[in-house]
């Protein structure tokens, strides 16, 4: 039977780089960040709800979303989130639950949901066990700033749209500690993956 993890955290807590990671022990990621830019493309129905939702003003001249100007937009109004949250989640869904299945039906060991919303989406009954990447907030401050370019008021605008970190790791079924560096955050995964028999 395969076993489902699903992996969240809060925003630049550091899922993708422990995402990365389980490469090393053959378990494939599907990664919703990456799904929900998928869905979005020209084309898509969600594309369209989005244009006729925010206008055309979010466009770029080859007519993709601005992700950035929408993120401007959405991380400043919190029903503006909750509605682009009601176009795109639905068609993330779908899809990672399709991917999600056709590892299953193919018969690996495991297989991990990467999804940062987990918890708020209330998506846990999607998954059999539960991994929080956790980090202290001004680490996480400082890291977001740093890797997005943005001012503490719009990296606090993205942190203060999520569940506070420290409600996820008392959620969760187990807790990645990112605050001291990669190689640490590695070793803490190889220790759970073994403990889980899942290598
Ligand atoms: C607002 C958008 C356009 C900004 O795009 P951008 O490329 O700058 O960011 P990206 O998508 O890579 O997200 C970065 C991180 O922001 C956080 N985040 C993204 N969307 C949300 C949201 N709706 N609520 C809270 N946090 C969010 C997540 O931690 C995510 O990992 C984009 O995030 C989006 O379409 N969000 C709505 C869909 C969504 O909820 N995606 C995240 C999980 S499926
Ligand atoms: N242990 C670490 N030591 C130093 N830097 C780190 C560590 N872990 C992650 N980082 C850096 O912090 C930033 C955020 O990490 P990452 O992109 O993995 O977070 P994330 O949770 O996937 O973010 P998002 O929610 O935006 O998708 C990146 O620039 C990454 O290289």
């Amino acid at each position: 039977m395969t076993r489902v993890i699903g992996l969240t955290g809060s925003i630049a807590s550091g899922k993708s780089t422990v995402s990365l990671m389980f490469d090393d022990f053959g378990i494939p990621v599907i990664d919703a960040d990456k799904i929900s830019r998928e869905v979005v493309m020209p084309g898509e129905k969600a594309y369209k709800q989005i244009v006729d939702t925010f206008g055309e003003s979010i466009l770029r001249d080859d007519q993709s979303i601005n992700r950035k100007k929408l993120g401007a937009v959405v991380f400043e109004d919190d029903k503006k989130r909750r509605t682009l949250n009601s176009i795109v989640h639905p068609a993330v869904r779908e899809r990672m639950v399709e991917r999600r299945n056709g590892y299953v039906e193919s018969g690996v060991k495991s297989v991990v949901l990467d999804i940062p919303l987990l918890f708020e989406s209330q998506l846990t009954n999607f998954v059999d066990k539960t991994v929080v990447v956790y980090v202290d907030e001004q680490v996480q401050l400082s890291r977001l700033m740093e890797r997005d370019g943005y001012s503490e008021k719009e990296a606090y605008q993205r942190i203060h749209a999520q569940m506070p970190v420290k409600e996820k790791a008392e959620l969760a079924d187990a807790v990645i500690d990112n605050n001291g560096s990669k190689h640490d955050a590695y070793q803490q995964l190889e220790s759970l993956l073994r403990e889980w028999d899942v290598v």
